[in-house]
C-alpha cells in the first residue's frame, strides 16, 4: 500500500490575546490509500485542528501536509469534508445540494445526463433516492447526514474528512449510518479520516485508531491497528475477544494514560465504570 497522505511534523500555534497557544506539536502520520483512520482524544486536544490542516483550512505553523506528494496549501475538491451538523443549503433540495457540488468538480467533464446519473448513483449509495426532491427541513437529521455524505462522495474525493459525522444522531440512526459507511467504504475503497468521541465507533470502523494526547502541545500518543476481518458485524463483534481487547486498549489510553484532571470531568469519569464508558468527554 502506498501513502496517499503524509502529515509531516506539524506544529500549530494560535495567537491569542494571552500570547501564543501551541495546540499541536510534532503531529506526524502517514496514511495509506483506502485506509480508514479514526482520530480520538479528549475534547480540545486538537483533533479538528489536524483535520482543518489536512483540509487546507489552516496552514500549519511548522511542518506540512503532502497529498500525493503535493503540498496542501488550500482547500480542494479532492478533500471533501463532512461535518457533524450537516451543512446543506436549506433552500435547495437534496438533489440540488449534491448537484451544486458535482457542478463545481465535473462541470466541464460530464454531460447533463451523466451528471444526473452520477447524482442519482450517489443518492442510491446512501439509500436516499426517495428523498431526492425534499428540502433539508423536510427530512430527519440522519437523512440530512446521508445527503451530506452523498454530496461528499459525489465529488469523488481522494480523501473523505469527517468531523464527528454521527455525533448528533440518536444511537439507532448512528448504528445504521456506521454500517452504511462501512459498506460504501468497502465498495469504493475511500481513504477516510474521521474524528470521533465514540470508542466503539472507532474500533468498529477503523483500520487504525490514532489516539491523541491532551493539549496544549497535543501530539499522537499511540496508534492502534485494528486488524479485525471485514465486513464487520457489530452484533458478532460484541462477544469477540479481539474486539473487546482493542476497545479496552483505547479506553485505557483515554482514561488511564490521558486521564483528564479537570475537576468536573474527574467527577464524571469517577462516577462511571470506565470499562463501560464508550463516549468520551
Ligand atoms: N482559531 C483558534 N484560535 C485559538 N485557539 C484555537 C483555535 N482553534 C482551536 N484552538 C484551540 O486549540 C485546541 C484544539 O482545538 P480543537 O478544536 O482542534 O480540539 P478538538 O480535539 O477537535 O476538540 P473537540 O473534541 O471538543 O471538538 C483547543 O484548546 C482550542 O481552544
Amino acid at each position: 500500500m502506498s501513502a496517499i497522505l503524509n502529515i509531516s511534523q506539524i506544529d500549530m500555534v494560535f495567537p491569542t490575546p494571552k500570547g501564543d497557544f501551541t495546540a499541536l506539536k510534532n503531529v506526524d502520520l502517514k496514511i495509506n490509500r483506502g485506509e480508514f483512520i479514526s482520530l480520538i482524544g479528549h475534547s480540545g486536544c486538537g483533533k479538528s485542528t489536524v483535520l482543518n490542516v489536512v483540509a487546507g483550512l489552516y496552514q500549519a505553523t511548522k511542518g506540512g501536509v503532502l497529498l500525493n506528494n503535493k503540498e496542501v496549501i488550500e482547500p480542494g475538491p479532492e478533500r471533501a469534508v463532512v461535518f457533524q451538523n450537516h451543512s446543506l443549503l436549506p433552500w435547495l433540495t437534496a438533489y440540488q445540494n449534491i448537484e451544486l457540488a458535482v457542478k463545481q468538480v465535473f462541470q466541464q467533464k460530464m454531460s447533463a445526463l451523466e451528471m444526473k446519473q452520477w447524482i442519482e448513483h450517489n443518492l442510491h449509495l446512501v439509500h436516499m433516492e426517495h428523498a431526492m426532491h425534499k428540502r433539508p427541513d423536510e427530512i430527519s437529521g440522519g437523512m440530512k447526514q446521508r445527503i451530506g455524505i452523498a454530496r461528499a462522495l459525489a465529488m469523488q474525493p481522494e480523501i473523505l474528512l469527517m468531523d464527528e459525522p454521527f455525533g448528533a444522531l440518536d444511537a439507532l440512526t448512528r448504528a445504521h449510518m456506521q454500517d452504511s459507511l462501512m459498506e460504501i467504504q468497502q465498495q469504493l475503497n475511500n481513504t477516510v479520516i474521521m474524528i470521533t468521541h465514540d470508542v466503539d465507533e472507532a474500533v468498529l470502523l477503523s483500520d487504525r485508531i490514532v489516539m491523541m494526547t491532551n493539549g496544549p502541545e497535543a501530539t499522537i500518543g499511540e496508534i492502534l491497528t485494528v486488524d479485525l476481518a471485514r465486513p464487520r458485524n457489530r452484533v458478532q463483534l460484541a462477544n469477540d475477544q479481539q474486539y473487546n481487547d482493542l476497545r479496552a486498549r483505547v479506553l485505557s489510553f483515554l482514561y488511564e494514560k490521558q486521564r483528564k484532571v479537570a475537576p468536573l470531568i474527574g467527577k464524571i469519569s469517577q462516577s462511571k465504570n470506565s470499562n463501560e464508558t464508550s463516549n468520551i468527554a
